[in-house]
Formats: structure tokens, sequence, C-alpha cells
């Protein structure tokens, strides 16, 4: 049998074998080993008669078998609960990504200056970490459905405030709305879709927000291109457009259902029932639905039902090591920096030659695009190679791109050419541009650009000009100062980067970066947090690792400017690679693999001393795979004779 077919078997045995090898571990402890292991052994023999016998009647079974588990396949109605769960991931995505254009037009519109432009932005990014950390406690209390039907709420209602706005301040209030949006979906989707998901099938369900995060991102982008060619109200467009999908999930989720683990948690077990076999097709559901609400009568006992939750996580060993990993794993996800190179692709697309300012916009949603695109890559990769190759990979990638990245910035600052020209400032102002010598000097001042001609592809007659107020494509004065007159005259300018024979490294950087980042970094935080917590601790859990992501992606963006400022470009790709490098180590060590198993299993992962997972990497391709049939277990696949001791 096929290991694609094999993967749609219900894990009866499997989940058998696991609970035995935990049991073993407990028995073990309590050095009772020898006789525990000869009561496996003993097990694992009547399985194997079992499926002796079965073979006995041969291939009849086998045809019984299949059809079996050809009639298991998962219902529809798991992946149309998870798309349209998933629509909150693609309002994150649109509404961090769609800004920045809108910025270009409001800026001239309203007249903004620095300030308010960076509260627009951060604000609403703000307002995702405080709603992530409180959506922890909504969830726990009023369940993931009435979260997920309140961020469309929000989402709604912001689009609806941005597009009718009439000044900055309304505007500044919009932004915040759609961020406490953002930041309850953002915890509350992964958490609904692997409680719906069926073990085999959650990492790719998960996995699947994110694709739509990026997929709202590349939206954005495109959207940001069509209506920057509308001078007049194209920003009205662009952040009221979230409304749509914003509305289209807020009335599917008043006929879905809520999360079947959480109504267990409260006692209304026959709605949870009846919601388990809907989404279990006609497959048995008696022992998913006892192994749920064993757990969760186990972890009352074992955790106690006393204090504030996050107090019994930290108290609690395995809870304490799970809520590191989630929370590092997030933090090691904006550390590498990808929304500073997401933010910085126009201009080192700009430094690789692309000169027109349009199609730099274009191109910005061709990046978008790549990391769409290889984040559907990640999707397909995440329940073949498990979570934990993926995010190594992933990380390891990430980590030599960045390197890459830097390199092309500092090849270029070293061979950064020389200010050749220093017209007088007609308006008498002493600016600070006309000071520097090298355009490397001049690309770090945000207040200034460079004016150069090209002789074949050597800079020639270059000065150092301060940029014009309104517009970053321009000088405020002089030769570039004109677009349509100095593209004519074969003048160039260049804002934040400077032209030399080496920005295509930097080019190459970005594509990789994403090409490695998007299928396992991007994601994977995510998707493990979605599943590491018990039951009683996953809404505080996500909560606080949201929290982090959002946390950290403030810091990240907001000292980006600073950063290259003290540490130039290259440092900053540089300590951004040296961040990933810690990452890795942090990785290999604690991160536990988490494919295949049933949410109730997977606490007993975290049993061990923390960040000892990289010893048993040997262990992962074990695999052992059994069906059930008509009350029977029929040994099926065995992709290892050593399983069998
Ligand atoms: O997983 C997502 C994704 O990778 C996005 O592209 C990024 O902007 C977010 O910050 C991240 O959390």
């Amino acid at each position: 049998m096929s290991r694609k077919a094999s993967d749609n078997v219900e894990y009866t045995l499997r989940s058998l074998s696991n609970l035995m090898g935990e049991k073993r571990r407990r028995q073990q402890a309590e050095g009772a080993a020898g006789s525990a292991a000869a009561g496996e052994r003993s097990l694992i023999a009547a399985e194997s008669c079992s499926s002796l016998n079965s073979a006995a009647s041969g291939a009849e079974l086998e045809r019984a078998a299949r059809r079996q588990f050809q009639q298991d396949e998962t219902p529809g109605f798991v992946y149309v609960v998870s798309v349209f769960s998933a629509l909150g991931g693609f309002l994150f995505g649109y509404d961090t990504g769609v800004v920045s254009g809108a910025l270009l037009l409001l800026k001239r519109e309203l007249n903004l200056d620095a300030l308010w432009q960076e509260l627009l932005v951060s604000s609403t990014v703000g307002a995702a970490a405080l709603s992530a950390l409180a959506g922890g406690v909504l969830n726990g209390l009023c369940g993931r459905r009435p979260c997920i039907l309140l961020a469309s709420g929000l989402f709604t209602a912001g689009a609806g405030v941005l597009a009718a706005a009439r000044d900055k301040e309304t505007l500044l209030g919009g932004r915040v709305v759609v961020g406490l949006g953002i930041g309850v979906a953002s915890m509350t989707v992964p958490v609904y879709i692997a409680e719906v998901a069926p073990p085999h099938l959650r990492g790719r369900l998960v996995t699947i927000n994110t694709l739509f995060i990026t997929g709202g991102q590349f939206f954005a982008s495109v959207v940001d291109g069509i209506f920057s060619y509308l001078a007049k109200d194209g920003w009205r467009y662009m952040l009221g457009l979230s409304a749509v999908p914003a509305v289209i999930q807020f009335f599917g989720f008043l006929f879905l259902p809520e999360s079947p683990r959480w109504l267990i948690q409260k006692g209304q077990t026959q709605r949870a029932r009846r919601i388990l076999s809907q989404m279990r097709g006609n497959q048995a559901i008696d022992e998913e639905y006892d192994s749920i609400k064993n757990n969760i009568e186990e972890e009352e006992k074992e955790v106690g039902a006393a204090g504030p939750v996050i107090c019994r996580m930290l108290t609690y060993p395995p809870t304490r090591r799970a809520l590191i990993v989630g929370c590092g794993l997030q933090m090691f996800q904006q550390l590498s920096g990808i929304n500073t190179v997401m933010y910085y692709s126009a201009t080192i697309l700009q430094m690789s030659g692309v000169q027109d300012d349009r199609l730099a916009i274009w191109l910005a949603a061709l990046t978008a695009f790549i990391n769409f695109i290889f984040t559907l890559v990640g999707v397909w990769l995440v329940e073949r190679m498990g979570r934990r190759k993926l995010t190594l990979g992933s990380l390891t990638g990430t980590a030599v791109a960045l390197i890459i990245l830097a390199s092309g910035f500092l090849l270029s600052a070293q061979v950064s050419p020389r200010v050749t020209l220093n017209p007088p400032d007609p308006s008498h102002q002493n600016s600070t541009c006309t000071k520097y010598s090298y355009c490397n000097g001049c690309m770090l001042d945000p207040d200034c650009g460079l004016c150069y001609k090209l002789n074949k592809s050597s800079v020639v007659e270059s000065s150092c000009i301060p940029v014009d107020k309104d517009s970053t494509m321009k000088a405020a004065w002089g030769r570039c100062s004109n677009e349509t007159v100095f593209k004519k005259e074969d003048l160039f300018w260049a804002y934040n980067f400077c032209p030399t024979p080496y920005s295509w490294t930097a080019l190459l950087g970005l594509i990789l970066y994403l090409i490695f980042f998007a299928p396992g970094m991007g994601p994977m935080p995510w998707t493990v947090n979605s599943e590491i917590y018990p039951l009683w601790a996953r809404s505080t859990g996500n909560a606080c690792s949201s929290g982090v992501n959002w946390v950290f992606n403030v810091l990240v963006s907001l000292t980006f400017l600073h950063t290259a400022e003290y540490l130039t470009y290259y440092g900053a790709f540089f300590l951004y690679a040296g961040f990933a490098g810690l990452g890795l180590v942090f990785i290999y060590g604690c991160l536990p693999e988490t494919k295949g198993k049933k949410l109730e299993e997977i606490e007993s992962l975290f049993e061990n001393r923390l960040c000892t997972c990289g010893m048993s990497d040997s262990d992962e391709g074990r695999y052992i795979e059994y069906i059930r049939v008509k009350g029977s277990n029929y040994h099926l696949s065995d992709n290892d004779a050593s399983d069998v001791e």
C-alpha cells in the first residue's frame, strides 16, 4: 500500500503504540521496567498474530481494509470550516500589507509627517499585540467561534472607519480597531483549525492559515499597485476593501460550529459529539471523543483547577517547556527579519538596477508572490517532512540567504561611488547631504539621495542632494528634482541604495531568503503553537506566543532604520543572520516532532528535560501504520521490522 494512501488511515494502533511507549516510560520510572517490557511484547505479539491470521484470509481482507478507509476520507466540511477561519489569516496579511501603498497616497492628501506615518503603521501592530494577549482569556471563557466572529466584526468596522475617514485622527482609530481584530484572529484561528482537524491533516490545515496570511499580503500589494494610479481617494479603496472577506467570514461563521474540544471542556458533551461526527464523516468518533474526555479529566487531576492559567502553566514543567518552545519559535521568526526583508524589498530591487518607481511597486508584489507560493510548498511538505525537519531546513537556508544578502550590501558599500559634484543649495539652508564624499554615507542618511549619470556601468557626475519631502522618488532641488525631465536627460536618482556592480548579490539573497523562509519559518511557529499545549492551557499558550510574535514584529521593524544607521545595512542583515543561527541551536535542541500525534498525546513530548530533542532525532524515522477493520485490528504496513521488538 502506498505511503500516501496509508496517510489517510485511522490511527488506532499507531496511537496505541504511542500510548504503550508512554506507558513504558512511566513504568520504567516506577522501577518496573522488566515486567512492562514483557507486557508490551505480549501485546505486540498478539497484534502480530492477529495480522498473521488476517494474512491467512489474504487479499479479501486487504480489499475490505482498502474499501473501509477509502470511505473514511476526511469530509469536505473540515476543509470548509478551515478555509472560512483562515479568512482571518487573509485579513491579517491584507491589513498589515496594504498600509505601505496607502501611505504613499495618504501622506500627500492629508499632509502626514513622519511621526503620523509611523503611528498609522505601528498602532495596528501594537494593538494586535495587546489583543492577542487578551484573546487568551476571551477564548477560554467564550470559545473559539465567538472570538472569530468578534475578529471579523472588528475587521469590518475598522475597514468602514478607514474608508470613510476625513482626518488623520479617525484613520488612527480605524487602524487600532483593525489591529485589535488581527490580534484576536492571529491567536484564535490556528487553535480552532487544530482542534477540528483530524491528526493526519492538522499540520497541513493549520499551515493553510499562514498561506492565507501571505496570500493576503500578496493581494494587498496588487491592490496597492492598481490603486496607486488613482491619485485621489485611492487609499479609501485600498483600506476599505478588506470589509469584503471580513463580512463573508462573519456570515459564514454564524452557521459554523464551535470547537468540539472546547465544548467537551465546558461539559457540553452532546453538542460536542454531534459536531465531532459531522467533522469526521462516517468514521467512528468514540475513540477520539473518549481520549479527549479522559485527557481533560486527567489534566484536571494532575494540574488542579485553582489559580490563573498562566501561573499553572509556569509551575507545571511540561506546559512551562511547551511555552518556552512556542514563544521562542515566534521570537526567532521575527528576529530573522522577515518583515524588514519584505518592507525593504523595493529598495533591494532598486539597488539591483530597477529604476522605474512603478516597476518597483510591481516587483514588490512579485516578492510577496514568492513568499506566498513558497508557503504553499510548506503546506505540501509539512505532513511529509514533519515540523522539526522542515523548520530546521528552512532556518538554515534563511541564515545562509541573510549572509548573502548582507554580503551584497557589504560589497556595494565597499565599492561605494564617490560624490564628485557639490552644487550650492538654492534655498541656502545648510543641508547635511552636501557633506558626504561617498554614496555610502549619503544613502544611510534618510534625508538624502544620490543624483548621478552612468558612463557604461560606472557612476559619474554624482551629487548628494536632499530628498523631496513629498516623494522619495526625486530630489528637493537641482538636476534630479523633476522626474520627467531628469529621466529624459539620462540622469538617475538613488534613494536608500548605491548603484554598484554587486547589487545583484542582494537580489539573489532576497529571493533565496523568501524561498527558504516561506515554507518553514513562516508557518511552523503558528502551526506548532496550535498543537503543543494541553487543552486547559491552549488559549493562554497561544495568546502568549502570538503576543511575543507581535511584540518582536514591532521591535524589529521600528529599530531597523536605527540599526542600519549604527551598523549599516550589511551590519543589520548580519545581525539577523546571527539571530537565525541562535534560533537554529534553539530549535535543534528544543523542538520535538508533533507530526501525526493526537493533540492529547503531545503533552507527553514535553515530559523530558527541556532541549533534549536533538538527542532523540534517530527515532524519527520509525513508523508503524495500522487500521481497524470491523472491530479487529489489521496490521496494514510496517516500514521498519525493528519496531516489533
Ligand atoms: O508567518 C507570518 C508570515 O511569514 C508573514 O509573511 C509575516 O509578515 C508575519 O510576520 C509572519 O508571522
